[in-house]
């Protein structure tokens, strides 16, 4: 599913109206029906609904008509004189009043009042500003947002929540519990500065053909089970370990040997055919008895740690390097080698990203396939640039990355975004704080070392990776854990169920 902009969502509304001749009306009744029938009004009274000058609050206009049709008890507010409204809200406003319904129009003696019924509502439907909003909400917006916000109601927001907007600001913004979005998700809903205040993402479909978003060159997309069950593999009857990939895992360390347990089990149960682990000779026998399935090669080691001299080694389909093999000068050496690995993909994750910022143009002569997965402070590393920067720039950065030095990257966290070299992007809709735990990231490096070896196409082993692991703990929460109690461990043992669901 496409992830537009406010341009792009604008464009797309021109493009319906003028070239497809469907009038704004039309529009906003499919949108206000839409959210009519997906938001559930629950019991008893204390339904409020609150809304804006521009198009949001005529969605929320339709929304009340169809809601009134039905005998469904609540209070509109209107937070502008009727005469401010455009043209088309105000239409559908004169809609409503013909068919004998009733509003307040937000006014000095009416203000008290909405006070008293934001404080006591068991639901606030937010369409008081949509994807038209500039900066921070000014008054009245404003204080009614803290109204709405201090309520214990269950808040809905429509399309945006009120106050979000494409230029950040520290402003009141609407806390919703749950988003219904129109037609397409919009870039803001991943964007970290907003992602919480969006709640629970639903998109529901208005009537904009698909045609009407050709022009607009959407190059970001959400990636869930729908898109992982199209593109995973299904693994041919003949197969057998060779055809499922050979890969070759650089990690572990004296000091860290658990990263190259986890990395390996996860890349074995993620159906790698034959596993080979690298790893300094020192560290093997704290790493070989706990994973039983892989084969191993002791590298030169140098106080616990790879000496940075490369082991004589067979051919491999895949090349993974970093989890546990620490930032000294061995590990260093080591990474500057694999770099020259030709024809084989190469993942490079954890202490190999902190090796290659040293010198990022090496990326650029590779001939095959480079694959990053750093986290925020891997990227900001990587980038030259502040945490908090990479954060509020996640897509744009990545994007600039992947464009100037032809790689894949994977930018972990909440909504992890993968990036192709052309610049293609696609954000995980799966996944908890339950990762937020050491050895998760090592899983995933498993897991996409794998895929990267059964999937035909490398954007969609690492979207199916990335999904795969979020979802697994969902689903860890969902039936036995709770977020706190989650390992990496955990993750892999979890990775059977969610895999079995992909297969079918
Ligand atoms: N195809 C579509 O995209 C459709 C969109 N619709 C709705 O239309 C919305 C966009 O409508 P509009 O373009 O009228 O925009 P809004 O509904 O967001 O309203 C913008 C209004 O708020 C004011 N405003 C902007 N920033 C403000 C701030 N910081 N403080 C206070 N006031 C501020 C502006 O002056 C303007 O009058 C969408 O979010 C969606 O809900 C629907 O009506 C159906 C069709
Ligand atoms: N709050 C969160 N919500 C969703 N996913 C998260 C969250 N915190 C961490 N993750 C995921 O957990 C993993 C952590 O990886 P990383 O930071 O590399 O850990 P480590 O290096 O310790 O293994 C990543 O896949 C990241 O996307
Ligand atoms: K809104």
């Amino acid at each position: 599913m496409k992830i537009i902009t406010v341009k792009d969502m604008y464009e797309a509304d021109r493009w319906t109206m003028e070239e497809a001749g469907l009038d704004e009306i039309v529009l906003m009744e499919n949108a206000g029906a839409a959210l009519a029938s997906s938001i559930q009004v629950g019991e008893g009274n204390g339904r409020v609904i609150l809304a804006g000058k521009g198009n949001n609050g005529g969605d929320a206009i339709v929304m009340a008509r169809r809601w009134a049709e039905q005998k469904i008890p609540f209070s509109l507010w209107l937070l502008c004189p009727p005469e401010k409204l455009r043209s088309a809200p105000r239409q559908h406003l004169n809609a409503y009043v013909a068919a004998g319904h009733s509003f307040t129009v937000l006014a000095p003696d009416t203000k008290e009042l909405l006070a008293e019924e934001l404080n006591v509502a068991h639901l606030i439907v937010d369409g008081m500003l949509g994807i038209g909003t500039k900066g921070a909400p000014r008054e009245p917006y404003r204080t009614i947002l803290q109204w709405a916000n201090h309520s214990q109601a269950i808040r809905i927001a429509i399309d945006v929540p009120s106050g979000v907007s494409e230029d950040i600001h520290q402003g009141e913004v609407f806390k919703a519990t749950r988003t219904i979005t129109l037609q397409a998700p919009k870039t803001t809903a991943f964007h970290p500065r907003w992602t919480s205040f969006y709640g629970q993402v639903e998109v529901v479909d208005i009537g904009l053909p698909d045609k009407a978003f050709e022009k607009v060159e959407v190059r970001r997309q959400l990636w869930g089970q729908e898109q992982v069950r199209r593109t995973y593999p299904k693994r041919a009857p003949d197969a057998h370990k060779g055809t499922a990939g050979k890969a070759c895992v650089f990690a572990g360390s004296f000091t860290m040997p658990g990263a190259a347990v986890l990395a390996g089990k996860a890349a074995i149960r993620g159906g790698a055919g034959l596993t080979t682990i690298v790893t300094p000779k020192s560290a093997l026998p704290l790493i070989a008895p706990s994973l039983t399935e892989a084969t191993y090669v002791a590298a030169s080691d140098e106080d616990g740690h790879f000496s940075g001299e490369l082991p004589a080694l067979g051919s491999f389909d895949a090349i993974t390097v970093g989890p546990g093999i620490g930032r000294r000068k061995g590990s260093a050496l080591l990474v500057d080698q694999l770099l020259e690995a030709e024809n084989v993909p190469l993942l490079l994750d954890a202490d190999a990203l902190y090796h290659l910022s040293e010198d990022v143009s090496r990326l650029k002569r590779r001939g095959s396939p480079t694959i990053l997965t750093p986290h925020p402070g891997e990227m900001a590393q990587l980038c030259g640039v502040k945490v908090q920067d990479v954060q509020t720039e996640r897509l744009n950065l990545s994007r600039r990355f992947c464009q100037e030095y032809g790689v894949f990257l994977v930018l972990k966290g909440p909504h992890t975004v993968v990036t192709t070299p052309s610049g293609e992007q696609f954000v995980n809709h799966s996944g908890n704080a339950a990762l937020a735990k050491g050895g998760t990231g090592d899983v995933l490096t498993g897991v996409i070392t794998a895929f990267m070896m059964s999937h035909g196409s490398v954007q969609a082993a690492l979207c199916n990776a990335v999904w795969l692991h979020g979802k697994v703990a969902e689903v860890l929460v969902e039936e036995k854990h709770s977020l706190t109690d989650v390992t990496a461990s955990d993750v892999i043992d979890g990775l059977p169920s969610v895999l079995r669901t992909v297969e079918k």
